[in-house]
């Protein structure tokens, strides 16, 4: 019976660490790493170790980062709905604890980016974890609405950190795939703030809900949405993708718009959460097309 307590306890501890990292979020990040990875490589495949160990160095660091910011927002985290299960809030780990787990998950991540991938790539990791982890969270969250549009440039790194992985440089095409999820993340944040608006004032957050109204950022979203489909035109543009993508980067486009449109025309809280986990699914559908469309010309 005490034994099995104890194994309960430890299970729990277990998945409070594996929530600390973001893991749902940091699934659709490894995701357009991996894809950065397959479309550095012209024609072949990349090398599957560099691939594995690029793919375990960045989840890695990718974790810790969530892990800093959980720890750096416990407080805002406890005011908010959305967020004031996680474990720091909920007292399931200690600060100590979640520093010294985000110290060695970030260390290993980024030692085994320098020894069994490239020292550019652990360099761009690391950059991409303090945009992440210090200038979005501390230094932009709390003071500027524009906090998600310039910390953004932080969440585009990911196809740009495995591009850099298997090609050892960063060419004109990871930049434009950098460019897809930099003009992606207002939409996709916006979306959710939206319907968060009355958490993000409660945490005292000034995100564009709370700063400038609802009206606004409905306007902003439709306007990102727009940009949107024009950046995901350039991979065609610049003959770095075919047809097959471009039907898929329209055809995903202008249902992103269409929800983008109802939103500002029609809006209702179901309308924004269903927006939001669209801009999931658009992403993950816009990146998986780029690596079929990727060996279909190959
Ligand atoms: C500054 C940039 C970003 C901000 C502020 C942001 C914000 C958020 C927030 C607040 C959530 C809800 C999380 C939760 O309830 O636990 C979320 C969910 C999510 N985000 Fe983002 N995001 C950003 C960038 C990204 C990027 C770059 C990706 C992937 C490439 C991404 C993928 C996701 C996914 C997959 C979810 C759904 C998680 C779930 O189902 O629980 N986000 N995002
Ligand atoms: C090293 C590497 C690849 C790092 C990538 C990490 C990264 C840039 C993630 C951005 C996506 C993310 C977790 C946003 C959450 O926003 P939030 O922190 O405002 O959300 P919250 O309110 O849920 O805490």
């Amino acid at each position: 019976m005490k034994i099995a307590a104890l194994d309960a306890a430890r299970a729990s501890r277990l998945r409070a660490f594996y929530v600390l990292t973001k893991p749902r979020v940091n699934t659709l990040i490894v995701f357009c790493a991996v894809i950065g990875m397959f479309l550095a490589v012209p024609d072949g495949l990349p090398n599957a170790l560099t691939v594995f160990a690029a793919t375990v160095g960045i989840a890695c660091v990718a974790g810790a980062a969530a892990a800093m910011n959980c720890l750096i927002e416990q407080q805002i985290d406890a005011r908010m709905t959305r967020t004031r299960a996680r474990p720091l809030p909920r007292g399931e780990l200690s600060p100590t604890e979640v520093l010294l787990f985000a110290g060695v998950l970030g260390g290993f991540g980024l030692t085994l980016l320098h020894q069994a991938v490239n020292p550019l790539t652990m360099w761009l990791t690391l950059a991409t974890f303090v945009g992440y982890a210090v200038v979005y969270t501390v230094l932009l969250k709390p003071r500027t609405p524009q906090n998600i549009v310039i910390g953004g440039a932080s969440g585009a790194m990911p196809p740009v950190l495995g591009w850099a992985a298997v090609s050892g440089e960063v060419s004109a095409d990871a930049l434009l795939l950098f460019l897809i999820i930099f003009a992606w993340t207002p939409p996709h944040f916006w979306a959710l703030a939206l319907y968060r608006t009355a958490d993000y004032a409660r945490a005292g957050l000034p995100m564009l809900p709370v700063t400038h109204g609802a009206e606004f950022t409905r306007l902003s979203v439709l306007l990102y949405t727009l940009i949107l489909f024009g950046v995901t035109l350039l991979p065609f543009a610049t003959r770095m993708s075919g047809a097959l993508y471009l039907g898929v980067a329209v055809a995903l486009g202008l249902q992103f718009i269409r929800y983008a449109w109802r939103l500002f025309r029609d809006y209702s809280d179901a309308l924004a959460r269903r927006t939001f986990r669209f801009s999931i699914a658009y992403l993950f559908g816009l990146f998986g097309a780029l690596l079929v469309d990727h060996y279909l010309r190959w």
